[in-house]
């Protein structure tokens, strides 16, 4: 046990850093998940898995750059939910990122649509939906965040 590394709380989980860009209009940025990954077409939050030895922040600096080809500014840590999928238990490390540098480019030949709610993209990836409801709340939107079907 003394050599490993101090990270992950839990062994079972998959630590996974995710960024709700919001452009300066409040819009948030959901990716279309590309082929050859669980779920793929699904609509998400850009992110990934965190690697060991890496910080929440390092992991979603990474990410969005391999991404979106974007160098994001400080990430601030808003909230962490668990989601159990057939293929993994994730632990999702929620952050919002309102500053970048760089355009945007689907480097992995995704799709991307700033959305407002309710998001008019489907569908969107399960683990997403308390953060949604949490977005709603915070702008004050009433109603469905997302379509079903
Ligand atoms: N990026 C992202 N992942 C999410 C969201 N909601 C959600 O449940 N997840 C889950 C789906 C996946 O099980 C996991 C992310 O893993 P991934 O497979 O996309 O990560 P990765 O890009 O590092 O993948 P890879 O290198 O292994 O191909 O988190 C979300 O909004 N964004």
């Amino acid at each position: 046990m003394g050599d490993m590394p101090d990270v992950a709380p839990s062994r079972k989980h998959t630590e996974v850093a995710v960024g709700i860009l919001l452009d300066p209009q409040g819009r948030m940025l959901l990716t279309s998940r590309p082929a050859g990954k669980p779920y793929a077409g699904y609509w998400e939050f850009a992110g990934g898995k965190v690697e060991t030895g890496e910080t929440i922040e390092q992991a979603l600096r990474r990410e969005l750059h391999e991404e979106l080809g974007i160098t994001i500014a400080a990430a601030q840590a808003w909230r962490v939910t668990e989601h159990e999928y057939p293929h993994a238990l994730v632990r999702l490390h929620w952050c919002k990122v309102t500053r970048w540098s760089g355009a945007l480019e689907m480097r992995e030949g995704q799709s991307m649509r700033w959305q407002t709610l309710p998001l008019d993209v489907f569908p969107v990836l399960p683990g997403a939906y308390p953060v949604l409801a949490w977005l709603a709340a915070e702008q004050g939107f009433i109603g469905f965040t997302h379509r079903l079907e």
